[in-house]
This record gives structure tokens, C-alpha cells and sequence, in this order.
């Protein structure tokens, strides 16, 4: 089995996630991708909805593809949720599975700060995906690192969780820019009024 997992914060989700791991899961022939939402991310501040919020989200924006999962290992383990302590227990789990760890280019060069990187880049292959404004600059990377990245275009989407939350900050619509049914709960949920007091 060759697995895509797509961990990220999903703070909510929206469509950059969803168009990047359909384009790596077409470009590798993957059996499936798992969408893993963190606990608490490692390198950035702590996410506005829950844990059982934005995987809730997650599960209403992949409803309709059959390839796509989703995955709780994080969010049950709880804490930091860094990348290298997931793949050595889905490694353990799961022996007969190549893993290829989704990730938009913006995160590139930013791998060498990551947990424990040798160690992990012996556990997956990272597959990354253009995003807006960051070109894929390989040369900086320690050599083990850079091997195991391939690399996917894909439609630029300037589009971010951030963009999303402003949105809903400001009462603004947020409409084709996350799935339909993910819009709705937001609708629902009242997160308009639950962002108001939040920062970024
Ligand atoms: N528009 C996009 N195009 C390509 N990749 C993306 C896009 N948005 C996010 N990603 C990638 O998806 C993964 C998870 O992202 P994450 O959940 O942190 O979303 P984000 O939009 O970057 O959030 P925030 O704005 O809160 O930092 C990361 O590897 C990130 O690079
Ligand atoms: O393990 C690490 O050190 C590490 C550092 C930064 C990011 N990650 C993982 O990369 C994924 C995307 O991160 P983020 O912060 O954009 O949500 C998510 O699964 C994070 O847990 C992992």
C-alpha cells in the first residue's frame, strides 16, 4: 500500500488542502491519502477550534472521495504532535505501507528544524506541493533530507487557514474557498463570533 498522509493543522480546512493531496495522490499512484490533523503543532501557535472541530471539519470536506481518510493518531496522542513520533508508530503499525508526507513547498526549507529530521526522513518520503509564493529550493537541505522529497505542481491556490479565520473575523464569506459542507458548519457553528477575539 502507498499511503499519503496529509497532516497539517486544518485550522479549518479548505481547498489548497484538499487540491494538494488529490495532485500527489494522481502523481504517485497513491492507495490512499490520511488526513491527520495535529494536536498541537509544533512550530506555530495552538488552533482556534478544537481538535474535535477541525477534524469534524476534515470529515464533512473528504466526504465524497473514497482514497481519502481520515486519521486520529495525533489528536489521541495528544501534546506536541511531531511529525517523527507519528511515523515511527504508523511504521510499527503498519509495516507493509510506504509512506509519502504531504507537504506545501512553504514547509521545505523549513525541514531541517523539524524533530528529529534524519531520522524521519528514514521513516517517509516527503511529497510536496507548489505553493504560491515559495519556490522548491533544494540546495540548502542536508542531503538525506533532500532525497527523499518529490516534487508536484499544482494549480496555485493563494489561500490559507489564516485567510480563512480573517474571513470569518471580519464577517466575510468564505464560501468556495473551503467545501460547501464545511462552509455550512462554520455557518452553524457561529465562528464568526467565536474568531472575534482572536489575534491573527
Ligand atoms: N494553498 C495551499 N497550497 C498548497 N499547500 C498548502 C496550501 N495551504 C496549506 N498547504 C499545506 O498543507 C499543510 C497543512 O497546512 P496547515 O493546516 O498549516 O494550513 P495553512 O493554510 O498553512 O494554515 P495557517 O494559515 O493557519 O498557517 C502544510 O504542509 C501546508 O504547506
Ligand atoms: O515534526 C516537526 O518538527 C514538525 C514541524 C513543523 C510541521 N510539522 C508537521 O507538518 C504538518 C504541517 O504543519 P502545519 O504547522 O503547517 O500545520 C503537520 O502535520 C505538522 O505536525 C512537523
Amino acid at each position: 500500500m502507498k499511503i499519503g498522509i496529509m497532516g497539517g493543522t486544518f485550522d479549518p480546512i479548505h481547498i489548497g488542502h484538499l487540491v494538494a493531496a488529490e495532485t500527489v495522490r494522481e502523481g504517485l499512484g497513491l492507495d490512499e491519502v490520511w488526513f491527520m490533523p495535529s494536536h498541537i503543532p509544533p512550530h506555530k501557535a495552538e488552533a482556534g477550534f478544537s481538535g474535535e472541530e477541525r477534524m469534524h471539519m476534515v470529515e464533512l470536506a473528504i466526504g465524497t472521495q473514497p482514497a481519502f481518510r481520515t486519521l486520529d493518531i495525533e489528536l489521541r496522542r495528544g501534546g506536541v504532535s511531531y511529525t517523527v513520533d507519528t511515523m515511527s508508530e504508523l511504521a510499527g503499525k503498519y509495516p507493509d505501507a510506504r509512506f509519502h508526507f504531504i507537504i506545501g513547498t512553504d514547509m521545505v526549507n523549513y525541514l531541517p528544524k523539524w524533530e528529529r529530521i534524519e531520522e524521519l526522513a528514514g521513516l517517509t518520503r516527503f511529497a510536496a506541493v507548489g505553493r504560491a509564493g515559495y519556490e522548491l529550493d533544494k540546495e540548502h537541505l542536508p542531503a538525506a533530507v533532500a532525497e527523499v522529497i518529490d516534487y508536484f505542481d499544482m494549480p496555485q491556490l493563494e489561500l490559507s487557514s489564516t485567510e480563512i479565520r480573517g474571513r470569518l473575523k471580519k464577517g466575510r464569506s468564505t464560501r468556495y474557498l473551503v467545501p460547501e459542507k464545511v462552509h455550512d458548519y462554520l455557518q452553524r457553528s457561529g465562528s464568526h463570533a467565536a474568531y472575534a477575539g482572536t489575534t491573527d
